[in-house]
């Protein structure tokens, strides 16, 4: 039987991606940081997904098994591993990478020949490459020729509303998910053969990737930032304040827009489409999905190449106006939830140093135009006077 590790066994990890890889026949063992999760999910040896739509739908993943990040036995599951996959969070790659680099240079001493393939299903451009260079950076000429011949680190878009179980009637190790699900593989770089059913295999993520962080992850942001700080508490009762679903909407027209500029087999009309889907999506009534964990850490989605700046960017590479996503920036600048410590270091940096050297720090945007759009929205948010986009 194939083995399958993968780093991260919270909402997405038993969610979408362990319960693919067990459909497609892996044996799944789970790494994490959480001694207790890591403790029930061995002794258990399954979990349940549990799929909210008009059916509910259980299903159980079973034969798994699981360890402790950094571990003994971690480190030596690399060795006859047959795929590898995260899902911990961009900023924890880091501590994947030690782990990486260690255990692959145990593969290659022991068991060197069979190719492996390392895919991080994160929300971030092009996270599994950043993976790989963290791994690089650990070992030496060596392992780096073995690795270029052997080891395949495919970037990868996922796609699945995986929302907290806080509310909903579960065992301690069911994972709850939207029916929807899609994972695009980039092709060329996988390493021998990797059959995925239910996964797609492309041959330029590009596209891909930055179609669903702008379109789903944009939007996303867009709706809980504006949804926290109109008092909604969650996803859905936030789409259904007009100005918010007003604001989602055009954040997704002003991202197409520039999506069709940068690729032009993406076509507006095929776009509009999906941002449609998505919006039902985040509109779907069995899903409760809070703004806090879809607005968690607005420092990273603040960053010069994420969900909000990104395709800020690309629209006005395409010469065009960005309204709507400059008020989400700006909704995500006033995102002061003191339970996430990274809203609170967005706010330190806006009373220390003011909201433009803060948009330069974090997303390291000077363009005076831009910065004083950004601040303006900014002002009305704070002055509580936003009902809707400035044009
Ligand atoms: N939840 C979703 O709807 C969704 C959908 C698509 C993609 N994602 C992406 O998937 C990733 C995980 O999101 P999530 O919602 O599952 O978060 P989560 O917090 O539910 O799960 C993350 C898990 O990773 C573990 N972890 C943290 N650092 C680790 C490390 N170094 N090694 C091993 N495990 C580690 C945590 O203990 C936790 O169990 C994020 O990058 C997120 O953007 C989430
Ligand atoms: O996971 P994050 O923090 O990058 O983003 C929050 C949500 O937008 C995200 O988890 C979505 O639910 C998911 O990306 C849908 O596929």
């Amino acid at each position: 039987m194939k083995k399958a590790l993968h780093f991260g066994a919270g909402n997405i990890g038993r969610g979408f991606i362990g319960m693919v890889l067990c459909d497609n026949g892996y044996h799944v063992v789970f790494a994490d940081v959480v001694p207790s999760l890591v403790e029930q999910l061995a002794a258990a040896g399954s979990y349940r997904v549990i799929t909210l739509d008009t059916e509910i739908e259980t299903k159980e993943v079973a034969g798994v098994r699981a360890v402790l990040l950094g571990s003994q036995a971690c480190r030596e599951e690399l060795v006859d591993a047959d795929l590898v996959t995260t899902a911990v969070g961009l900023g924890n790659l880091v501590h994947v990478a030690d782990v990486l680099a260690d255990g692959l240079q145990r593969r290659m001493q022991r068991n060197p020949e069979p190719m492996l393939n390392v895919i991080a299903c994160e929300n971030a451009i092009r996270a599994t490459s950043t993976l790989r260079d963290l791994v690089y950076e650990r070992v030496d000429h060596e392992v780096r020729t073995w690795l270029d011949g052997h080891v395949g680190f495919p970037d990868a878009a996922v796609d699945r509303i995986a929302p907290n179980r806080d509310g909903y009637a579960v065992e301690p190790l069911d994972a709850v998910v939207e029916r929807y699900f899609e994972w695009d593989i980039e092709q060329p770089a996988v390493r021998g053969e990797l059959a995925l059913s239910g996964a797609t295999f492309v041959r330029d993520l590009g596209p891909y990737l930055e179609r669903k962080l702008y379109l789903v992850n944009g939007a996303h942001a867009a709706a809980a930032y504006a949804g926290y700080r109109r008092g909604h508490q969650t996803v859905r009762e936030a789409m259904q304040d007009p100005a918010i679903a007003q604001l989602v909407a055009d954040v997704q027209e002003e991202a197409a827009q520039g999506l069709t500029s940068a690729y032009p087999d993406l076509t507006l009309s095929g776009l509009r489409q999906y941002a449609n889907t998505v919006r039902t999506r985040f509109l779907n009534p069995h899903v409760v999905d809070h703004v806090d964990r879809v607005g968690r850490d607005p420092l990273r989605k603040l960053a010069a190449s994420d969900r909000l700046f990104g395709p800020l960017r690309l629209t006005m590479a395409a010469g065009r106006k960005a309204p709507a996503l400059t008020s989400a920036i700006a909704f995500a600048l006033s995102y002061d939830n003191e339970q996430d410590e990274s809203a609170q270091k967005v706010q330190q940096m806006i009373q220390e140093h003011g909201v433009s050297q803060a948009i330069a720090q974090i997303a390291g945007c000077t363009d005076e135009t831009v910065v004083a759009s950004i601040v303006r929205e900014y002002e009305r948010i704070q002055g509580g006077i936003w009902n809707g986009t400035a044009s």
